[in-house]
C-alpha cells in the first residue's frame, strides 16, 4: 500500500511529457549513481529498464518497489523495507544514458550505436582536470532526489538490486543543499549558489535552454546532464579574506548580491568601473566568467549539491613537505541543457582558463547523459530509444 503519511505536496509526479528531478524545484537531497551493464543482451537491458520504471514510478508514491506480498518468504524481500513507514518527501528518479551505452570499445551491443545523439559528445579534457576513473562515466546514470535523504539512499539501493548481475554500480554520490524555501540556499563556500538561474516556470524559456526540441528524434522532451564532482580545498578557502572571496565568485557574500549591487536578484553590471578604472566585477570573477553575457547569450539549468565525504590524509614530500588531514567535500554540479555543444562544454572551458576561482577547486568526477524524456504509464523510460 502507499504509505499513509503520504501526503499529495510530497509527492511529485513521475509520468509525464518529461523527467522529473530537472525542472522540479530542487529537494534537498541527492543520490547518484552511475551504472555499467555488464550483460550483452538488448532484451536485458529493456527488462531492467522496464523494472525501474515501475518501480521508480511506485518509490515516488510512497509505495514499496513491489508489493510486499508479491514474494514468498523463502524469496528476499520485494522491498528493503527501511522507508515503509517514511514520506517519498517529494522523491523523484531520473534517468540518463552515456555515450557508453550506444558503444563500448567500438563494440554496438545494443543495437542502438546509429542511434546516438550527435549532441551526447565525448566530453573533452578541460583545463586542470584531475579526474578520478572510479568517478567519472558510466553506461547508465540514476539520480534520485528527496527533501530525505535516506528515501534517495533507499530509491538508488531498490534499483541497484533489481539490476543485480545485469548492471553494475561504477560510482555513486551523495549530496545536500539548504533549505530553498528560505531562499537561494548556500554552497560550502558559505555564497548563495543557484541565483542566476532559468526560471522553473518560463516555458519558454526551458524550451530554448532545457529541453530537446523535435529535432531530436528519440531525445525530444529530453535533456542532457553534465555531473560534475568539484572538490573545494576548504582549508584555502576559510584563510582568505572576506573581500578576496567576494571578488573570486564577483558577488557580496551575505547578501548574494553582484559586486557594487545592494540585492541579491539586482543585475550585474559587467561594466561599471571604480574610480582608478578597474572593474568592479574582476575580469576573472566566476560569475563573470559564467554568465550568459561571456558566453554569447548561453545559460544552463544548474541544480547543484554540496557533498561532504569525509577527509583524507595528504603528505607532500616536496615542499612545503606538509602532512595534514584534509575534507574531501565540494560540489556536486549538475547542469541541465539543451545540447551540451553549446552549453556546458564552452562554458566550462572559459572558467577551465580563466577563473580565479579555480586557485580552490579541482574537477575530480565526470559525467555527461542524455536523460530521456519521460514515460506515460504503460511505457518505459528509454521506450523512445529501444520500444
Ligand atoms: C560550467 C559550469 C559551471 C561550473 C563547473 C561551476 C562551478 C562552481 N560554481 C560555484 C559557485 C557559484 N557559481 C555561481 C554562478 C554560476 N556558475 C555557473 C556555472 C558553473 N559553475 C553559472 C552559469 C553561474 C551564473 C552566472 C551568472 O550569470 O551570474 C555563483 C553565484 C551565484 C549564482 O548565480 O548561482 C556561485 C557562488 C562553485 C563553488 C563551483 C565549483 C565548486
Ligand atoms: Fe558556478
Amino acid at each position: 500500500a502507499a504509505n499513509p503519511a503520504a501526503a499529495p505536496s510530497d509527492k511529485e509526479p513521475f509520468w509525464g511529457q518529461h523527467q522529473g528531478g530537472i525542472v522540479t524545484p530542487q529537494q534537498r537531497y541527492t543520490c547518484f549513481a552511475a551504472f555499467d551493464v555488464t550483460t550483452n543482451k538488448r532484451d536485458e537491458l529493456i527488462e531492467i529498464l522496464k523494472h525501474w520504471t515501475i518501480a521508480a514510478a511506485r518509490m515516488s508514491e510512497g509505495r514499496p518497489v513491489y508489493p510486499l506480498d508479491s514474494t514468498k518468504d523463502t524469496e528476499p524481500p520485494a522491498d528493503s523495507a527501511d522507508v515503509l513507514e517514511i514520506s517519498p518527501a517529494r522523491l523523484t528518479i531520473t534517468f540518463g544514458f552515456g555515450p557508453t551505452l550506444f558503444s563500448k570499445e567500438g563494440v554496438d551491443r545494443f543495437g542502438i550505436a546509429r542511434r546516438r545523439p550527435q549532441a551526447l559528445v565525448d566530453l573533452p579534457r578541460f583545463n586542470g582536470d584531475q579526474l578520478a576513473a572510479d568517478k567519472t562515466g558510466g553506461d547508465i546514470s540514476i539520480q534520485a532526489c528527496s527533501d530525505d535523504p535516506q528515501v534517495a539512499f533507499h530509491a538508488v539501493r531498490q534499483l541497484a538490486r533489481l539490476a543485480y548481475g545485469k548492471a553494475d554500480m561504477k560510482w555513486v554520490q551523495n549530496g545536500f543543499t539548504g533549505d530553498g524555501s528560505k531562499g537561494t540556499p548556500r554552497n560550502l563556500m558559505g555564497f548563495k549558489d543557484g541565483t542566476v538561474n532559468p526560471p522553473l516556470n518560463d516555458h519558454a524559456a526551458l524550451n530554448k535552454l532545457v529541453w530537446v526540441g523535435s529535432e531530436g528524434d528519440w531525445m525530444r522532451d529530453g535533456s542532457y546532464m553534465v555531473v560534475r564532482r568539484v572538490r573545494i580545498a576548504l582549508e584555502h578557502w576559510d584563510r582568505s579574506p572576506l573581500d578576496f572571496q567576494e571578488q573570486v565568485v564577483g558577488r557580496h557574500k551575505y547578501s548574494g548580491a553582484p559586486l557594487g549591487k545592494l540585492n541579491e536578484f539586482d543585475a550585474a553590471d559587467l561594466d561599471a568601473a571604480d574610480s582608478d578604472g578597474n572593474p568592479i566585477v574582476p575580469d576573472n570573477a566566476h560569475m563573470r566568467l559564467a554568465s550568459a553575457a561571456a558566453n554569447q547569450g548561453m545559460q544552463i539549468l544548474r541544480r547543484g549539491y554540496s557533498y561532504n565525504d569525509g577527509a583524507n590524509f595528504t603528505a607532500e614530500r616536496w615542499p612545503p613537505w606538509r602532512q595534514e588531514v584534509e575534507f574531501d567535500a565540494g560540489l556536486l554540479f549538475f547542469g541541465y541543457q539543451q545540447d551540451p555543444r553549446t552549453g556546458f562544454i564552452p562554458i566550462n572551458h572559459q572558467l577551465a582558463k580563466l577563473d580565479i576561482m579555480n586557485q580552490f577547486i579541482t574537477h575530480v568526477g565526470s559525467g555527461i547523459f542524455a536523460c530521456p524524456p519521460g514515460a506515460q504509464p504503460g511505457s518505459f523510460i528509454g521506450a523512445t530509444l529501444f520500444g
